[in-house]
């Protein structure tokens, strides 16, 4: 479990992040989503102990990660995938770090083996692709087989296949009981992985909610529909209390009736239908709106109205 209290970082003048309380809780992914600015980073180095707060505490398992006894054993993380040395194999890389935090020397073959790397696992880095040494640094946060993991942006620059590999992977760890903490500024991402969700605008906690929850609230539900009569069929939705608008390319969209009711009052009024599709307002739109008052550049807009 990660549990953040009050946790504030200030560099200089500026707020990074501003009294965040949250609790991140295993047996989940929980997706730690902001835009640009918006003090991701700033938290998980404040939780991973490269960073120290100007107030508040950020706890690992109840504990300060500098007070954890066996670090790389109790969280793993992936922060920036391309600290390796060049010239280093991705096995020697991994066997330095189980040698200097007392980690069976067999655990690196099955990390490598894990993350799909055992048969370039001899080679130098420095001809890693992106995806390859996400794949590395992914190994590395799990050689201490930890209980909490901690990914900062994992998916930034992988094609398809390394996207759909690195979600499964974190729901898989998530099922396997470990707490997962994984950022992103993409929010159609994070609802493929994600159970649960945390927004974070301008250094604060926008939301915190399950990933179901936000998607009934904030996905609206209408239909799509397309008459060669929409002279007759219009008013008849507008006589129930419908909202119907234009959608600009001949077809409506009416709110708050469901398709077979549509369909019903059509086809008693004779009405032929072209088109009746259910649509949902995309989770992106619905991220964009909550956080689009409190994107970095837009100053003096109040958190309270976003
Ligand atoms: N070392 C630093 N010194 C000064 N300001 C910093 C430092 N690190 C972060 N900041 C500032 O703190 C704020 C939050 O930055 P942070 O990198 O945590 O955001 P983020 O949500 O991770 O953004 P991104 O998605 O762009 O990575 C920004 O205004 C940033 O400019």
């Amino acid at each position: 479990m990660i549990e953040a209290r009050g946790l504030s970082k200030r560099y200089g003048d500026r707020t990074a992040v501003d009294g965040l309380d949250f609790t991140v809780r295993p047996g989940a992914v929980t997706g730690f989503l902001g835009p640009n600015g918006a003090g991701k980073s700033t938290t998980m180095r404040l939780i991973l102990g490269l960073d120290r707060p100007t107030g508040g505490t950020a706890l690992i398992g109840g504990r300060r990660y500098r007070d954890l006894h066996a670090p790389l054993r109790q969280v793993g993380a992936l922060l920036d995938a391309k600290a390796v040395h060049g010239g280093r194999s991705a096995r020697d890389h991994l066997r330095c770090l189980a040698e200097a935090n007392a980690i069976p020397r067999c655990r690196v073959g099955e990390v490598l083996e894990l993350v799909g790397l055992a048969a370039v696992a001899d080679r130098p880095c420095r001809g890693f692709s992106l995806g390859m040494g996400q794949r590395l640094g992914i190994a590395a946060a799990l050689l201490g087989d930890p209980a909490v993991l901690v990914f900062d942006e994992p998916v930034n620059g992988l094609d398809p296949e390394g996207v759909r590999w690195i979600r499964t992977l974190m729901r898989s760890l998530a099922a396997e009981g470990r707490t997962v903490f994984v950022s992103s500024h993409l929010m159609s991402e994070m609802a493929l992985t994600a159970e649960h969700l945390l927004v974070i605008g301008r250094g604060r906690i926008l939301a915190d909610t399950g990933m179901r929850e936000f998607i009934e609230t904030h996905s609206e539900l209408g239909l799509r529909v397309r008459t060669p009569r929409p002279d007759v069929l219009c008013p008849l939705l507008a006589r129930r209390g419908l909202r119907v608008e234009p959608e600009g390319d001949g077809a409506f969209r009416v709110h708050g009736a469901s398709a077979a009711a549509v369909g019903e009052l059509a086809a008693r009024a004779g009405v032929a239908l072209h088109e009746l599709s259910p649509v949902r307002a995309s989770l992106e739109e619905a991220f964009l709106r909550l956080t689009g008052q409190s994107v970095e550049y837009q100053a003096d807009v109040p958190l309270e109205a976003a």
